[in-house]
């Protein structure tokens, strides 16, 4: 692939840096052990995705050892890190840009209370605003499915298409979020792992109160479209 379009190449580099680094957020925030998660983002324009190679620590991945992937989930040869193996999510990453055009970005990890909610097959209810700003309405569950082929991705994109959340808790395993991009992605993990632990807690605490189904709507429309800052006014 070293005979790539000089703007398609530009394109995969800006994605790898984009992909390692934010492995360091899934750290930071607290979302994995030992190497229990993994990143992706699509390249722009083209059937290509990078994802992380499988089992490395994160304290070791780097751009030039992220690895490119068509939407197949078959590994581009000779290209940087195409020595090793893609993550072992690699199938259900590549299912879910086969079959959702408008995903840029996929995540998975076990991160703790999100699994948790997982292991029980009970979706998270949306009774906090923070869960209607981010996800306006409940986190689905997914069925079970056994690593190694199809299974996942397709499990993920018949729970979340059509759907708000950008999260959802496959049974048994843990969260798998999308996003626009990578970024968005990995800001689903978060906040998924966020609003799952809040929710444990208050339901510990006693009967949950459910948002209304206007005050979500409200909340979500707002939220999707009028916080944080315009374009000109972005400081990252
Ligand atoms: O959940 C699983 C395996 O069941 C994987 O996502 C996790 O171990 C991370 O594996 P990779 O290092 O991405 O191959």
């Amino acid at each position: 692939m070293s005979d790539l379009p000089e703007e398609l190449q530009t394109s995969i580099d800006a994605v790898r840096a984009d992909v390692a680094a934010l492995h360091g957020e899934l750290v930071r925030n607290g979302l994995v052990v030992w190497t229990g998660g993994n990143v992706s983002g699509r390249v722009p324009g083209a059937d290509l995705f990078v994802i992380k190679p499988s089992g490395v620590a994160y304290d070791d991945l780097a751009a030039e050892n992220m690895i490119l992937c068509d939407l197949d989930g078959a590994v581009v040869p000779g290209t940087p890190g195409s020595e090793r193996s893609p993550s072992s999510d690699t199938a259900a990453h590549a299912y879910v840009y086969r079959n959702m055009p408008e995903v840029g970005g996929v995540v998975h990890t076990h991160s703790d209370y999100a699994t948790a909610w997982a292991a029980r097959g009970e979706e998270i209810p949306c009774v906090i605003t923070a869960m209607a700003d981010e996800f306006g309405g409940p986190i689905p569950i997914g069925p079970f499915a056994i690593i190694g082929d199809d299974s996942i991705g397709r499990g993920i994109v018949e729970t979340l298409r059509g759907h708000r959340s950008r999260a959802v808790l496959m049974a048994n395993h843990g969260p798998f979020t999308i996003g626009s991009d990578a970024r968005d992605a990995v800001k689903a993990a978060v906040m998924v792992e966020d609003v799952a632990r809040t929710v444990h807690i208050a339901k510990q605490g006693g009967t949950l109160i459910p948002l209304a189904q206007e005050a979500i709507d409200s909340l979500f429309t707002r939220y999707q479209n009028v916080y944080g800052q315009t374009p000109q006014g972005a400081l990252s």
